[in-house]
Parts: C-alpha cells; structure tokens; sequence
C-alpha cells in the first residue's frame, strides 16, 4: 500500500477525477477527507465505498471560491481525522464559452473556483503541514491545457497555467520544510465537465485522433499518477507537472 494510515484530502472529490483519486488512495490504505459543492447525501455512497476499506472519510460541503471554505476544510481534517498528510487540489469547472463576448461573470466565477479556490486551498493546507512539522505532498490538478489553448476556453486556459505556477512556486517555497508540490496535467477525461462538449461527435473524433493511445481518458487514469505524486516512491519529486493525456500533447503530425 502506497499511502497507508496517511490522511489524504481532495477538493471536488463528488464525482470525477476527484472521486476516483479518492477511492484509491483509500485503497492504498490512506484516511480521505473529501469537501465540494455538493450535498452530503449525494457523496455517502463515495464516504461508504472508502469505509469498507476499513478507513476514515470526511465530508464537508462548500464552495471552494470562498476562502472561508479552506479554513473549515482544514479544520475539519485535523479535528476528526488528527493532521493532514497529502492534499489534492481539484475542484474546477469549465464553461465553454466563445472569447469575444465571453460574459465578465463567467470570467470572474471561472478565475474564482479554478485559481482563487486552488490557491486559498493550497495556502491552507501548507500552513497545516507546516504546523505540524512532517512535511507533506501537494497535488494540483491542472492541465494539458495549461500548455495549449482552446478557443471556448479562454477563461479557463490561464488558470490551468496558473495552477500549474502555483505548484512550482509553492514547490521553492515549501521545500525547506519537506513538503513537496506537484501538478498533474490530464489531457480530456471524460466527465461531467465535458460532457456536453463531446456530445459533438466530430469534435469528439478529432480530438480521439489525435491521442497516440487512441482513446479519451477515464477519471481512473489519473488515481495512479495522483498517489504516487502524493507517495514516497515520489520523495525526490517536486515542482513537477507530469502529463498524462494519452500522449495528446507530443503528437504534433
Ligand atoms: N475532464 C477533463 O478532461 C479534465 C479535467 N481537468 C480538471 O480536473 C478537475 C476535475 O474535473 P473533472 O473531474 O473532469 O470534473 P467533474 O465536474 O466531474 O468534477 C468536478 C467536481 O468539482 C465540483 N465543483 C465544481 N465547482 C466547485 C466549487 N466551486 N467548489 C467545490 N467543488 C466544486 C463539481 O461539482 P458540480 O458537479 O456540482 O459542478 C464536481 O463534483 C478540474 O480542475 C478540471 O479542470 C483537467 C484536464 C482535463
Ligand atoms: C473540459 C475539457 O474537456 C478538458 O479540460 C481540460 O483541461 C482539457 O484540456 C480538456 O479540454
């Protein structure tokens, strides 16, 4: 087991990436807490899942945008679940909307959840680590697209590259207390995130046609890199971004 009797915590872990990293790190033996924006009642069949791995599950619902939230998420984890060990940085949204008229609200609510909630969330979480003086990982889910543009995604792309900043500065930032930050960058992984977008069965083909390993990615693909990022096979690594898109991103022709 790569992370047992670790306490491992993730924003935006109802459904998703962020549910299938939850689910295994629970498998490698680790406590999860987990906060989004839904209501608890939607998430028990995720906290029961991680149960009958003999481990501890938390869940607080909030808003990842208020910085509030990262206060009482941490709070929560070192009250019920005794300190945090790995902490993941997932929650996001993205609507895609064309750049010329994009509305100022969808701007500022995408900047607010992606970057704002990343950083507020980040923030908190290393003062905790720090605290507690054993050092620590760090995971921020960024993105393929924090390398390459899109033209629906003009507000989305540059928090993508923000978070992946983020980690490298909080990486020199927090290497003198042993807590190590890395950002994982999936390429397209089918979710609810896009799910409207790859109704566009053309689209959908194009964007398959370019991946070396011929399909989409599943949530589940991303659970290994994140444990092992958030893992002591990983103690040398920080400031790292590890793509893992399939090969999407090399595949120029
Ligand atoms: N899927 C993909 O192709 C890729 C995804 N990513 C990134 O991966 C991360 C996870 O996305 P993915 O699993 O695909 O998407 P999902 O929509 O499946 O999961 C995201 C989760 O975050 C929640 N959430 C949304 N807004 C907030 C908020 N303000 N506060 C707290 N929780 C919130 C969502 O709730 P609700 O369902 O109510 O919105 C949902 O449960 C995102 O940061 C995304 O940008 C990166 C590259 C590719
Ligand atoms: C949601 C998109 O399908 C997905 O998000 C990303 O970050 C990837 O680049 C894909 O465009």
């Amino acid at each position: 087991m790569l992370l047992k009797d670790k306490v491992f915590a993730i924003t935006g872990g109802a459904a998703g990436i962020g549910r299938a990293a939850a689910l295994e790190a629970a498998r490698q033996g680790a406590d999860v807490a987990i906060t989004d924006i839904v209501p608890e009642e939607s998430v028990q069949p995720i906290l029961d899942a991680i149960r009958a791995e003999g481990r501890r599950a938390l869940y607080l619902q909030g808003d990842v945008s208020a910085h509030e939230t990262a206060t009482r998420f941490i709070t929560a984890i070192t009250e019920e679940l005794g300190g945090l060990d790995i902490f993941v940085s997932n929650a996001g949204i993205c609507p895609f909307h064309a750049f010329l008229d994009l509305p100022p609200e969808t701007l500022i609510k995408t900047v607010g959840v992606n970057l704002l909630g990343a950083y507020f969330m980040v923030q908190a979480a290393a003062n905790q680590m720090v605290s507690q003086g054993r050092g620590g990982a760090i995971i921020a889910v960024s993105s393929i697209s924090a390398l390459v543009g899109g033209a629906y995604q003009t507000h989305y792309t540059p928090t993508k590259a923000g978070i992946h900043s983020l980690m490298q500065s909080s990486a020199v930032a927090l290497g003198k207390f042993g807590i190590r930050c890395n950002s994982v960058l999936p390429g397209t992984i089918r979710t609810a995130i896009n799910e409207e977008d790859l109704s566009d069965k053309t689209k959908e083909e194009a964007m398959i046609s370019r991946i070396p390993l011929g399909r989409l990615g599943a949530p589940e693909d991303l659970a290994g890199p994140i444990v092992f990022l958030g893992s002591s096979m990983a103690s040398y690594v920080t400031g790292a971004s590890l793509l893992v898109d399939g090969g999407c991103f090399v595949n120029l022709q």
